[in-house]
């Protein structure tokens, strides 16, 4: 496990105590710290196409569209005659989620999903498997006769990316491949409401069974919301889902306005901390949001400037660390912002994977609360159960630095971490 971010002043953090066995590819879950995921598998085929191309088959623009196999077939065979695929990438809300993460932590996941039984070269899985750190360990999956997902990702000339999704087997996981003792020992559980649009479908079941598992052994269950047409079209479900199982919330602002009906990230995230516990909104250009509770015995103030939008005086107590609303005598609600680190990349090619990397930053910081109590049981860091190893400023800060490197390296799965030393973070970042 790696120290989460960057920062000038680390407390101990035991990264280097000596394994007790020898290290093993596979998770243990008595032994490891690690995170698990459940997803659609799909293999993203990314391709430049103008807007005219999305009109005429009707695409509607920035979402995720379900489409029939056949329509699917037809766009990419177009796609194929203008020489318009650029790649083909592991994808998946989730699966690159927890890429990232095991990237960012050094440190081991594991995906729950299906995966073609037989992987032909070449094939969607045989992308997917190619693509994937060593580190998730997907000894779990289910095998399938057929492909895993294919979800054609169009990349319109201003950057913005339109996903056509052609399901093929990966709506199939069954409940009997939800490992109880797996789930049980994980630092986060964390899902997509993706698998919500599958009606009918196994996965919903399978996905049923996890998010119980995780409840009943009091894993924090994180859920990111897909896209905003889905939030529209299944919103009591996914608000009774996340009533009855969620404690972090993770959307954009298109999304949050659908759940909640506000428009303004705050007020959203105010009105989701009324199911859930913390919440994540990522806002783009306007950078992002982690807004949670604390105890009133345990809040902190910030020393950075306070700021005032639709809330007063917002990020008042932005330096206290998260916790279950649950786990507070005195709950208190915490809000906090970041502008995009550094202004953002000069050039934006794609933004597709920004918002799950911010989300894999929070999971590398709540596992590294796990890792550090597991280790350091007695450290004050632990009087009280808190949800992460670092405050909401700090987890805002990590969050934001993730997103702009995901949007850097132009693809949603990070090919490598995060600069050990980064003089511009430190002195130009950090400091300011
Ligand atoms: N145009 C931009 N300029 C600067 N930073 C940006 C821009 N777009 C995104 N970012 C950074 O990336 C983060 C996440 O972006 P965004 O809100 O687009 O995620 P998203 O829509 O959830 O993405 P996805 O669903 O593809 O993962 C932002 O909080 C910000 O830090
Ligand atoms: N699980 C899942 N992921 C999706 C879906 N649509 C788009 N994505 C993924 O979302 C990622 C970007 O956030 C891409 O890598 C896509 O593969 C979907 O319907 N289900």
């Amino acid at each position: 496990m790696k120290f989460p971010g960057l920062r000038k002043i680390k407390h101990y953090f035991p990264v280097s105590q000596p394994k007790p066995q020898l290290p093993s590819l596979d998770v243990r879950p008595a032994l490891d710290t690690y995170i698990v995921g459940l997803d659609q598998t799909i293999v993203d085929v990314v391709a430049s196409v103008s807007d005219e191309f999305l009109a005429k088959y009707d695409i509607p623009k920035g979402l995720s569209n379900l489409v029939e196999h056949d329509k699917a077939n037809r766009i990419y065979h177009e796609l194929v005659v203008n020489n318009a695929i650029s790649d083909h990438f592991a994808g998946g809300t989730i699966g690159n989620t927890i890429h990232n993460y095991s990237v960012l932590a050094d440190d081991k996941s594991v995906l729950l999903g299906v995966m073609s039984a037989n992987i032909a070269l070449g094939s969607p899985a045989y992308h997917y498997v190619c693509h994937t750190s060593s580190k998730v360990d997907m000894n779990h999956l289910q095998g399938v006769a057929g492909d895993i997902g294919r979800g054609i990702t169009m990349i319109t000339p201003d950057g913005e990316r339109t996903f056509v999704i052609d399901p093929s087997d990966m709506d199939q996981l069954a409940p009997d491949y939800i490992p109880t003792p797996i789930i049980a020992g994980a630092a986060a559980f964390v899902v997509s409401a993706y698998p919500l649009r599958a009606t009918g479908q196994p996965i919903q079941q399978a996905m049923l069974k996890a998010l119980a598992d995780a409840k009943a052994h009091q894993v924090p269950v994180v859920m990111s919301l897909g896209t905003r047409h889905l939030v529209e079209e299944n919103r009591a479900q996914i608000l009774q889902t996340i009533h009855d199982y969620v404690n972090v919330l993770a959307m954009n602002e298109q999304e949050a306005e659908a759940l909640t009906g506000f428009r303004d990230p705050l007020l959203a995230a105010e009105a989701a901390l009324e199911i859930t516990d913390m919440v994540l909104i990522t806002a783009g250009a306007e950078g992002l949001y982690l807004c949670g509770y604390t105890d009133e015995r345990t809040k902190r103030e910030s020393s950075n400037p306070i700021k005032s939008a639709s809330l007063a005086d917002f990020n008042r107590f932005e330096f206290s660390r998260p916790m279950l609303r649950r786990h507070c005598q005195q709950p208190l609600k915490v809000y906090s912002h970041i502008d995009p680190y550094l202004g953002g990349p000069e050039r934006i090619k794609n933004t597709n994977g920004a918002g799950d990397g911010a989300l894999s930053a929070i999971l590398h910081d709540m596992a590294a609360n796990s890792y550090h109590k597991q280790v350091q049981p007695l450290s004050s860091k632990h009087e009280l159960p808190y949800l992460a190893y670092s405050s909401f400023a700090q987890l805002c800060k990590y969050a934001n630095r993730v997103s702009y490197e995901i949007l850097v390296q132009n693809a949603p799965r990070l090919s490598k971490g995060l600069p050990e030393r980064e003089d511009s973070l430190e002195e130009a970042y950090w400091e300011r």
